[in-house]
Order: structure tokens, then C-alpha cells, then sequence
């Protein structure tokens, strides 16, 4: 099923009665069929009781929670499968998501997300981990959502043209130079699709999302490519991306070593973004809202591209790397992000996973740290492997 791309609209009517209304047992015996192949935490938590408690909702409330676990009903490959259609899911529907989002985050206790921005600029610096880190690519990244409007899984065309054109009257005011570049047919600021491949091609501007199964199954990529767009700051240092997975991206990207730069750069941004007057949907427990539960808490993913030749053997064990990066708390993504490959030089977009329960300044700290260990291991890789040529020689 998940070999083909399914639109929501189609793939919703798969689980109704002939009335229109949600059918449990359509639900359950999909669900049942996914366990013999893979249990996504949508499924594991989908207990008789939630079932219970959901037939107890108005049948538009059914269907919304129908909704949020759609993309992980439609994928055999899914590992949570869940996409939140309005910041007031992880309230309303905490029954079902709670669970969930403990066991993703390893949450324990009463934890309850806490803020702190207080970088050091100048304490994370990454020649200090090896001289020849002199310029790396570091990017940092924020998800928000803007309370008032759907989350984008359920934004119609109209919404995500309104929520857009909101967000250019933003640009146009909030103090950074710079330019909105927008995929919207007949948008003031529209580009080309070769522009737009100039600006994929530096990293910059998101792919299209009509080929994900995950976007297009749980509607956050319908209407493409209406009400899609990034912002870019005369610098490129600071973009902002417009309608993908979340309704804003706030990202950084420095080319350099101090990680506390990119972070003073990001920080910049969001407090402009902030002092526009934009309320972004935050939760008292969980922190951030994000469109996916697998990112709240700060919502922030910070990386660097590393050069791995030694561990990944010239670009071809991706696994061993993503192994030794797992155990030091860390993800390992190919060059072009997330579900890409490495190159022949081992480049690897490596960033922490922890998401919730972790302050910004630890998200950073934690980067630093694992890269303190990473870059070890890839040095005693090269010198195992120097030192087998070395032998292989007599
Ligand atoms: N340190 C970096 N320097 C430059 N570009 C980077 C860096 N890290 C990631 N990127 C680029 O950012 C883009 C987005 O990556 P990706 O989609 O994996 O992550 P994301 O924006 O954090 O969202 P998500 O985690 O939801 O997938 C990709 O083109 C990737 O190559």
C-alpha cells in the first residue's frame, strides 16, 4: 500500500461506512494486518479503550482523530504514523496521544518543557574538536505553528494562501532585509520552478511534498503548491519556510565552526518574527506544538554537515554510521536531509535527537558533546585503516 502516492481525500474513505461515518472495524482489521508487518506507535496505542472513548465524540470529532492517524494506517513502513490536524488535538485528543508521545520522548515523570535560549557564543567551537573544522555548514531550525489557524495537515487552499499572504505582510515589516520567494501560481513574489531548484540546490528551499506518502496521505501536502514559499535574508544566513510539515520553519544556516553562532542567528530571527505580533500554539506540558508529535518540545533540530570517510567507508556503510551516532544520542541523515543518501566522503547531516525535555542551549551542548565522541571514532577509523595499509604492505 505504501508503494503507491494516495491523496487524504481518497484514503479517508477506505475506513467510512456507506453513511459517511467512521468504521471502527475497517480501522482495526487494517491495523491488524500492519502488526504482521509493523506496529507504528499510531497502532500500538489504538487500544479498545480509545475506541470506546472515541464513539463517545461528535462523528466530526471522530473523524478528526480518523484524520491524525491516517498517514500511519496508509503506510506499511511507519514507525508513529501521526500528524495533528489543530493545535487542540494534543488536548482534546490526549486520550490516544499521550501515551504515545511519552514512549516517543521517553518521558517519565511530570516532565514539563522548559525554554532557555543562553547560548555561549564561543564555547562550542569546533576547530577546538579538530583543527581542520575550520568552515563547516551548521544549520539550525525551528517548527512553529500559529495559533488561530488549522495545523497544515487540515489548512485548506484558501487557508494556506491566507496563512502565506499573513506571513509576507511579516517580511515586509519585521526589520531583516531580505526577500519572500513563493511557489504559489500568481503570487506577487512567485518563482519558477528552475529558481526554486536553484534554491534546493543550496540547501535552502524544501522539495516537493506531493511525492512524500506521509504528506500527501495525511493532507499536510495537499493543495500543492498553494500557499508555499521561503523567505531568504539578504545574507543567506536566516530563511524561513512557508506551508511545509509545519506552517513556519525558522532556520539558520552559518558556514563556520562556533555553534553558538548559529544559534545568536536563529534566536535573532524568531524574536523578530515574535515581536511582529505572531502567537505561536504552544502546549504547558509538551512545549512547541508541531504537526507531528515527534517534534515538540523545542522544536529545534540543529546540525552540521560532517565529513565521515573512514567510519562510513567512502560513503558506502551509511548503517555503521547511523549505529555509532544513535548510541552517542545523535542522528546521522544523508546530505539532503532527512530519507537521503551520504556522499563518497561519508557527508553526513548530523544532529541531536532528543527534541522534548531538553532546553535549546542542551540541544546545542548535546551536538557539541557528540561530536567530541563522533569525531574520535572516525579518527580512530582512519588510523585502523592506516595502520592495515601500513601492514598490508609487507
Ligand atoms: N548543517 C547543514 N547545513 C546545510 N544544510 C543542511 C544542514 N543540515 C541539514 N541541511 C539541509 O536542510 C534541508 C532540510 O533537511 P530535513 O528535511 O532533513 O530537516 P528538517 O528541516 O530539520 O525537517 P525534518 O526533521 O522535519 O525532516 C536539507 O536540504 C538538508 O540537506
Amino acid at each position: 500500500m505504501s508503494q503507491k502516492i494516495f491523496e487524504k481525500k481518497d484514503v479517508r474513505k477506505l475506513y467510512l461506512d456507506e453513511q459517511g461515518n467512521v468504521d471502527y472495524a475497517k480501522i482495526q482489521a487494517r491495523w491488524d494486518e500492519l502488526k504482521k508487518i509493523k506496529v507504528s506507535l499510531g497502532n500500538k496505542y489504538f487500544t479498545q479503550q480509545v475506541v470506546e472513548k472515541a464513539k463517545t465524540l461528535s462523528q466530526e470529532d471522530q473523524q478528526r482523530l480518523l484524520d491524525i492517524m491516517i498517514a500511519g494506517l496508509t503506510n506499511d513502513d511507519s514507525s508513529v504514523g501521526i500528524a495533528a490536524t489543530r493545535p487542540e488535538d494534543y488536548d482534546f485528543f490526549l486520550f490516544y496521544l499521550e501515551p504515545l508521545i511519552r514512549e516517543y520522548h521517553k518521558i517519565e515523570g511530570q516532565t514539563k518543557q522548559e525554554h532557555d535560549w543562553n547560548i555561549p557564543v564561543g564555547e562550542y567551537v569546533l576547530t577546538k574538536i579538530d583543527p581542520k573544522l575550520e568552515k563547516v555548514s551548521m544549520r539550525a531550525r525551528v517548527a512553529r505553528n500559529v495559533a488561530g489557524y488549522n495545523l497544515p495537515s487540515s489548512m485548506d487552499k484558501d487557508e494556506r494562501i491566507k496563512f502565506e499572504n499573513q506571513m509576507v505582510e511579516v517580511f515586509e515589516k519585521f526589520g531583516f532585509p531580505g526577500k519572500y520567494h513563493s511557489l504559489t501560481p500568481g503570487h506577487k513574489n512567485f518563482i519558477s520552478d528552475q529558481e526554486a531548484d536553484v534554491l534546493r540546490s543550496k540547501h535552502f528551499l524544501f522539495i516537493s511534498m506531493t511525492h512524500d506518502n506521509y504528506l500527501m496521505s495525511n493532507g499536510v501536502a495537499s493543495d500543492w503548491p498553494y500557499g508555499r514559499g521561503i523567505w531568504i535574508s539578504e545574507d543567506e544566513t536566516k530563511m524561513v519556510w512557508v506551508g511545509e510539515e509545519d506552517q513556519l520553519r525558522i532556520i539558520s544556516i552559518v558556514q563556520g565552526n562556533d555553534l553558538g553562532k548559529v544559534d545568536q542567528s536563529l534566536h535573532e530571527l524568531l524574536t523578530g518574527i515574535e515581536k511582529s505580533g505572531l502567537k505561536f500554539a504552544e502546549h504547558p506540558t509538551y512545549g512547541i506544538i508541531t504537526t507531528c508529535p515527534t517534534n515538540m518540545g523545542t522544536g529545534k533540530r540543529q546540525s552540521i554537515l560532517g565529513k565521515f570517510p573512514n567510519i562510513t567507508k567512502g560513503g558506502k556503510d551509511e548503517a555503521k554510521l547511523k549505529d555509532i551516532a544513535k548510541s552517542l544520542g545523535l542522528q546521522a541523515r544523508g546530505v539532503g536531509g532527512e530519507h537521503s543518501n551520504m556522499d563518497s566522503e561519508g557527508t553526513a547531516d548530523i544532529s541531536p535527537s532528543a527534541r522534548f525535555g531538553v532546553t535549546e542551549a542542551v540541544v546545542t551542548k548535546r551536538l557539541y558533546e557528540g561530536l567530541i565522541k563522533l569525531y574520535e571514532i572516525e579518527r580512530n577509523a582512519a588510523n585502523e585503516k592506516e595502520r592495515q595499509n601500513c601492514c598490508n604492505t609487507f
